[in-house]
This record gives C-alpha cells, sequence and structure tokens, in this order.
C-alpha cells in the first residue's frame, strides 16, 4: 500500500484522486492545502508551510500534486528536504519555478507532467511525427477547458507547442486579432473557458486541399487521476532525478 500525500486535496483534482485513490492499492494518508478545512473524507488537512513535519509524521512514500505553482514549490522543497518523491500535475510554472523543481529533482524522483492522460502521451508521439512529414503544411492549436481555469495556454497546449517547435521552427500567435496576413512559420494558439469542459486540445494541420486534425477529449478527470496514481506509485522508490509519464506508461 503506498502511502500518498495530497497537495491541492480541496480543489476539482483533488477530490477526484480522493474518489480514485479508494479503488487502489494506494491511500491518502495527508492533504495539503491554505484554505482552513481540518479534513476532507477523513483525510487530515496541513498547510503547505508545515509540509516537511507532516511528510515525516504521516510516513508519507510519495506527494501527489494538484494545486497552483506557488504552493507545489513549497511542497516540492519540503519533498527535498525529507527525501520524499513527488508528481507534479500543477501546470503555469514560470522559468524561475522550472529552475527550482530541477533543483528539487537533485535531492528526490521528481516527475512532472502537464497531462496524466495515456491519450496524450500518444497524441503527442503522433503530432511529432505528422509535423514532420508534413513539413509545409499550417498549424492551428486549440484547447477548451472549464471556467475555472485559471493558465492559459493549458500546460497540455504548451507540451504540444514544444513538441512542434522541436520539429519546427514556429512562431506562436496567442489569440489572433487584427488586421495582418498569416505569415507561413506562425502558429495560431486558441484558448476557451466555458462550463465544466474536462479539457480539449486539437492540433490542426493543413495545406495540399486537405486539413489533418489530430484531437484528443478528456471526459472525466478520473482519467488524470489515474494516470497520476500510476505514476506515483511508480516514482516511490525511484533514486533521485527527473523522470517522465511516458516512462511509466512504457515500463
Ligand atoms: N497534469 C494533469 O494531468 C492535470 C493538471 N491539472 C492542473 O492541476 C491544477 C489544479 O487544478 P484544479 O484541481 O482544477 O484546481 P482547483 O482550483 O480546483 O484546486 C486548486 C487546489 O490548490 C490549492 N491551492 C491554492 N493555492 C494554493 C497555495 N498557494 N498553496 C497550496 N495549495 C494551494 C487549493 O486549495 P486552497 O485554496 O484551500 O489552498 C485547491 O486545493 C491546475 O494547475 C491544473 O492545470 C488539472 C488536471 C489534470
Ligand atoms: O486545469 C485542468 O482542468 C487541466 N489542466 C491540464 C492542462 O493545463 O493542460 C491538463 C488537462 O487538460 C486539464
Amino acid at each position: 500500500m503506498t502511502r500518498i500525500g495530497l497537495l491541492g486535496i480541496t480543489g476539482r483534482m483533488g477530490e477526484t484522486v480522493v474518489e480514485t485513490a479508494a479503488d487502489r492499492d494506494v491511500e491518502i494518508v495527508v492533504g495539503f492545502a491554505t484554505s482552513d478545512v481540518e479534513s476532507v473524507e477523513g483525510v487530515p488537512v496541513v498547510h503547505p508551510e508545515d509540509a516537511a513535519e507532516a511528510l515525516a509524521d504521516y510516513d508519507v512514500d510519495v506527494v501527489v500534486d494538484f494545486a497552483v505553482p506557488e504552493g507545489a514549490l513549497v511542497v516540492a522543497e519540503a519533498c527535498a528536504e525529507t527525501g520524499v518523491p513527488i508528481v507534479v500535475g500543477s501546470t503555469g510554472f514560470d522559468e524561475d519555478g522550472t529552475a527550482r523543481l530541477d533543483a528539487v529533482s537533485e535531492d528526490v524522483a521528481l516527475l512532472k507532467a502537464t497531462n496524466f492522460s495515456r491519450g496524450i502521451q500518444v497524441l503527442q508521439r503522433t503530432v511529432r511525427e505528422a509535423v514532420a512529414a508534413l513539413d509545409e503544411y499550417d498549424l492551428e492549436l486549440m484547447e477548451s477547458h472549464h471556467n475555472g481555469k485559471v493558465d492559459a495556454p493549458s500546460g497540455t497546449a504548451n507540451s504540444i507547442l514544444e513538441t512542434i517547435r522541436e520539429e519546427r521552427d514556429v512562431e506562436p500567435v496567442y489569440g489572433r486579432e487584427g488586421h495582418a496576413p498569416r505569415s507561413e512559420d506562425e502558429i495560431g494558439v486558441f484558448a476557451r473557458r466555458a462550463g465544466d469542459i474536462r479539457g480539449e486540445h486539437e492540433l490542426i494541420l493543413a495545406g495540399n486541399d486537405e486539413v489533418l486534425s489530430l484531437s484528443h477529449r478528456a471526459e472525466d478527470r478520473a482519467v488524470f487521476a489515474a494516470g497520476a496514481l500510476d505514476a506515483a506509485v511508480w516514482l516511490s522508490d525511484r533514486t533521485p532525478g527527473r523522470y517522465t509519464f511516458g516512462e511509466v506508461i512504457d515500463a
């Protein structure tokens, strides 16, 4: 039974991780959040600033994070201090945050993924192949999420963009507007926020009188929770370093 500390336990993903954990060989032994809540579904909740002490007190094997970069960094640094691996699911890290996560991974195993669905991993591989093969086609990237999402574009859209830019020298144009012709080397990137859309991503490649559309739609947050818990179990006995969700799937 893997003992898990859950950062963001009071949030949308936190709630789903607690539900998903109930059917698995894992136990959520402590949660972290800043709001004044004593427990969630019987799991004690601790402020992130007290994480180092709580990780030891509750004998945590691995932390799972779905929160905000600021909180993830505080808890990741507590993990580094106490030798506890961490799965990072929060999105929206800036350069400084990314460097701080790199530093954490010198002390403990760290696995960060912007999307814990298996389908997105396959989409990423397909995107790489399509962009390389159709090297003169126009590219446009779209994502849609629920109205509570605070970062845009989504972490997944940024990861897809990174994959594309490893294959082709394109310049992102975010939420295009105004009066100017499209340049050959631009990629439009669009974010929509509405209702409770769980997460949709689409890349179109257009040219030569055809349009190839590569898309993914998450239908339930449980897909992300299940992937993150699989990653947590896999990571719990790894040595310090940076790991990817692709390694979990391929294992
Ligand atoms: N990688 C993936 O597969 C996925 C990633 N995500 C990402 O997970 C994150 C959370 O998403 P979601 O659950 O919808 O968001 P919510 O807004 O519903 O939840 C955010 C959580 O973070 C906590 N939080 C807020 N501020 C802080 C802080 N300063 N320190 C510690 N905790 C804090 C909140 O609790 P409180 O206010 O009590 O502190 C709450 O528990 C987002 O970055 C999202 O993009 C989401 C789905 C899948
Ligand atoms: O906030 C969300 O909900 C999601 N966030 C992740 C992202 O930013 O890509 C993953 C998923 O799309 C859901």
